[in-house]
């Protein structure tokens, strides 16, 4: 079982800086090892936290060309949309660093804009499926679920992780690699989104979390109070969830130190 740590910081400028500290440190690591970094994206606040990647060293001393883009969950929508995750982490880091286009993989922007959400989940694990062909992502031990190197996650208040509601189905997928759901309780209400199983193989998940309003989930998530989905999240190697004060201000004492 892989260890489940936690990290909580003063303020989100401080998360931001060892975020930013961690996933080069995983990007280094990787590029040495397979000359390929997969990184999982999800949408939310977490785009926003990552601006420290954007400066030195970072922004200098990544091997951006070696670095492969998937998201965990999307919202069938089109490219252009306000609420695509896509969008999101374009003008918000992607269009800062140069990963090359043929690197990312996005929803398909036809089946987004028409709004046909099965059929692209279906088209995205096709998409996963041929990356694992070219030897691009991993594949899990015996299972054959992919595994990514590195996934950054978030929590809504509700405790929901990529597009894995509380009290919906889609949390309970055992064989596919992505799904899809019609009637999200968060708005907009059709989106993809990677199963848990498939969450779960990854090599190292972080899981981003501030502010008050999440602090209930978190210690449902972490002290297991209540089933949650984030409460179910593991890894292969590890997973850190990365907290502000406020977002860990209702774990049990003594289990989490402030950095
Ligand atoms: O709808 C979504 O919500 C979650 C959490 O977002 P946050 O703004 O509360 O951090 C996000 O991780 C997911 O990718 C997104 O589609």
């Amino acid at each position: 079982m892989a260890p489940v740590k936690r990290r909580v910081f003063k303020t989100k400028k401080e998360m931001s800086g060892e975020l930013a500290k961690y996933t080069a440190d995983l990007s280094s690591k990787f590029c040495k090892e397979r000359g390929i970094f997969t990184v999982v994206l999800s949408g939310g606040d977490l785009i926003s936290w990552l601006w420290k990647l954007l400066e030195p060293p970072y922004i200098d001393s990544i091997e951006w060309s070696k670095w492969h883009i998937f998201w965990v969950d999307e919202r069938v929508c089109g490219w252009d949309d306000a609420d695509s995750n896509y969008k999101l982490a374009y003008d918000g880091f992607l269009s800062k660093v140069p990963i090359p286009e043929k690197h990312i993989y996005a929803i398909d922007n036809g089946l987004g804009a028409e709004g046909n959400a099965e059929l692209a989940a279906e088209r995205y694990e096709e998409c996963l499926k041929q990356k694992v062909n070219q030897n691009i992502i991993r594949t899990y031990k015996s299972s054959g679920f992919p595994q990514f190197d590195l996934q950054l996650l978030g929590m809504g208040p509700d405790g929901h992780m990529a597009s894995l509601f509380p009290g919906h189905d889609q949390i309970n997928e055992k064989v596919k690699w992505v799904t899809f759901i019609t009637d999200s309780p968060k708005p907009p209400p059709k989106r993809i989104t990677f199963t848990l199983p498939v969450i779960n193989c990854a090599s190292y998940n972080v899981m981003a979390v501030c502010d008050k309003e999440q602090s209930d989930s978190v210690a449902a998530a972490l002290d297991h109070t209540k089933d949650v989905p984030a409460s179910r999240l593991t890894a292969d190697v590890e997973v850190v969830w990365f907290l502000d004060q406020a977002a860990a201000s209702k774990l049990s004492h003594g289990c989490c130190s402030i950095l």
